[in-house]
């Protein structure tokens, strides 16, 4: 029987352990929040397939087992892995995807050179993903392809399987079109995403971007523009948009272009958070920190993140203010999501470097200001840590969406709590209410941290009020059946 959904995103969905020469399969440590999100959608279907890569050793090649049944779950899935050697692995995603890609989707264009770039790698992976889900599809079945790696995917699956039924979800920012054009690929990679039926991006301004990147290249029509609907703030802020482009014409092909973020799972991290495991990990840290209020700070090691900025905030935060010696603790959770990448080498280092710095010029023997943790904390306990934060300060210099400003709107239930957000982040046009900041500016920095310590308690519950309302209408289900409603279903068991 072949599948009716075929999910292909590059990374498997779980932990890979081998213990006593046993291989088990567990729930993802590292930081990636879009992988359970996922994995939910083979719940409702009678067969599914995820496609990723997974790299394999001269000598492992022969026994690789190509295939994992996953049985953990209430669902029928198997996930198909693409044996790459470490070469094609470093070549792929270390190098083309996150140091040519990457800075331009990021809009950090001085950080882009195109001898980063192993182009036919490139092709050839995602050529071999898309025979792969190809093979694994049912006539009817829907093929979702996941973000900017597997770029190229759709082009291939449009030659292989002329009606077969695409969609594709950008899970970065699409940069403006004067960005993006700088990538010597661009046509290629444009003319790919419009083999699809659906693109989905986060918001409306990405869709933008790639609509008029689209009509920059190629001779595409602007078959229906509409203003932008539901939730999303439309002027005032960064990446406000008024409206957008719904559907493209090109070659005799309709495309429908959508905006809908991804969301969180409110009443899955209700649940964690009710579990006496993280009741007891939250009292602990209340504990520890003694009547002193508690910042965090959650993400990964990455320039695009904004942590130096945030740090030198923070140093100059407590240069300003004496009085808050001893009263504050500042809690920042970076890790690397894979190991040995140069491109992050270095924005480790400058933060170990900040840390260090504000650490020696201010801790006590009763206080260390910040603390740093550089290992994946469990998902419990971090939740434990978000309920137990009296403060959120999430403010990268760009981010596609930013799931970490939802957990923590999300772990506040009914309660206070000041979330700090970058408006460079896509959850900035979802999320108002936050204290909306920008993270290039050095005074709205200390503007926006001044006024969170400060904010009363009565104002703060309103915010999370508003906020949780968003976040839990907007939630991961949501995003899901926007897109099944969109696309018409698939067979459901
Ligand atoms: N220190 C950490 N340990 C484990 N998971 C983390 C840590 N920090 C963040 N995460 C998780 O990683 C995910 C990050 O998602 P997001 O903020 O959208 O950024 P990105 O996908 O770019 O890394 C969130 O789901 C969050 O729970
Ligand atoms: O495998 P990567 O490191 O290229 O993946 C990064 C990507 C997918 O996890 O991250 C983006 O997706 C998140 C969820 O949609 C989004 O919140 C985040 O801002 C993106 O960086």
């Amino acid at each position: 029987m072949k599948s009716s959904l075929v999910i292909l995103y590059h990374r498997q969905p779980y932990d890979e352990v081998i213990e006593n020469g046993k291989t088990f399969y567990r729930d993802k440590k590292s930081p990636n929040g879009i992988v359970p999100t996922l994995r939910s959608f083979f719940n409702s279907v009678d067969k599914g397939t995820w496609i990723a890569w997974r790299q394999v050793s001269k000598k492992e090649q022969a026994n690789f087992q190509e295939r994992v049944q996953v049985e953990q779950e209430n669902s029928n899935y198997s996930v198909l892995r693409i044996p790459l050697s470490a070469d094609q692995v470093k070549e792929f995603y270390h190098i083309t995807s996150k140091e040519a890609f990457w800075p331009i989707l990021h809009s950090f264009p001085y950080h882009f050179t195109s001898e980063s770039s192993e182009w036919e790698n490139f092709k050839e992976i995602n050529r071999l993903f898309a025979e792969a889900a190809c093979k694994e599809a049912a006539d009817d079945a829907l093929i979702w392809v996941h973000d900017y790696n597997l770029w190229l995917a759709p082009k291939y699956i449009r030659e292989m399987k002329p009606n077969a039924r695409i969609a594709f979800f950008h899970h970065t920012p699409f940069p403006s079109v004067d960005v993006f054009n700088i990538l010597p690929w661009r046509e290629e990679i444009v003319s790919s995403l419009l083999c699809c039926d659906v693109v989905g991006f986060h918001i409306p301004r990405y869709s933008e971007n790639f609509v008029n990147v689209t009509r920059s290249l190629l001779p595409v029509e602007v078959l229906e523009r509409q203003p932008v609907q539901g939730h999303f703030t439309t002027s005032g802020t960064a990446l406000a948009e008024p409206e957008m482009v719904t559907k493209l014409g090109y070659k005799g092909q309709e495309v429908t272009i959508d905006a809908f973020p991804v969301g969180t799972n409110p009443d899955y991290i209700a649940s964690v958070l009710a579990t006496p495991e993280a009741q007891k990990k939250y009292e602990e840290i209340k504990a520890e920190l003694h009547g002193r209020k508690l910042i965090i700070a959650a993400g990964r090691i990455d320039y695009v993140k904004g942590n130096q900025e945030m740090l030198e905030a923070f140093g100059r935060l407590l240069e300003r203010r004496p009085e808050l010696h001893g009263k504050v603790n500042f809690l920042v959770s970076c890790v690397s999501a894979a190991a040995g990448m140069r491109v992050y080498k270095t924005t480790q280092n400058k933060i170990e470097q900040l840390v260090g710095q504000i650490n020696g010029k201010f801790a006590r023997l009763d206080w260390t200001p910040i603390i740093l943790f550089t290992q994946p904390i469990p998902f419990g306990d971090l939740l434990a840590y978000y309920k137990a934060a009296d403060i959120c300060w999430t403010t990268p210099l760009r981010d596609g969406l930013n799931l970490v400003a939802k957990e923590y709107v999300s772990a506040h239930k009914d309660e206070s709590g000041v979330l700090i957000l970058s408006e460079f982040v896509g959850a900035a046009v979802e999320l108002p209410q936050a204290l909306l900041t920008n993270p290039y500016s050095v005074t709205r920095m200390d503007m926006a941290i001044d006024r969170a310590l400060e904010m009363p308690e009565d104002e703060q519950k309103e915010r999370i009020e508003a906020m949780y309302k968003t976040v839990s209408t907007y939630d991961v289900k949501y995003w899901g059946d926007r897109l099944l409603k969109v696309f018409g279903n698939i067979p459901t068991k």
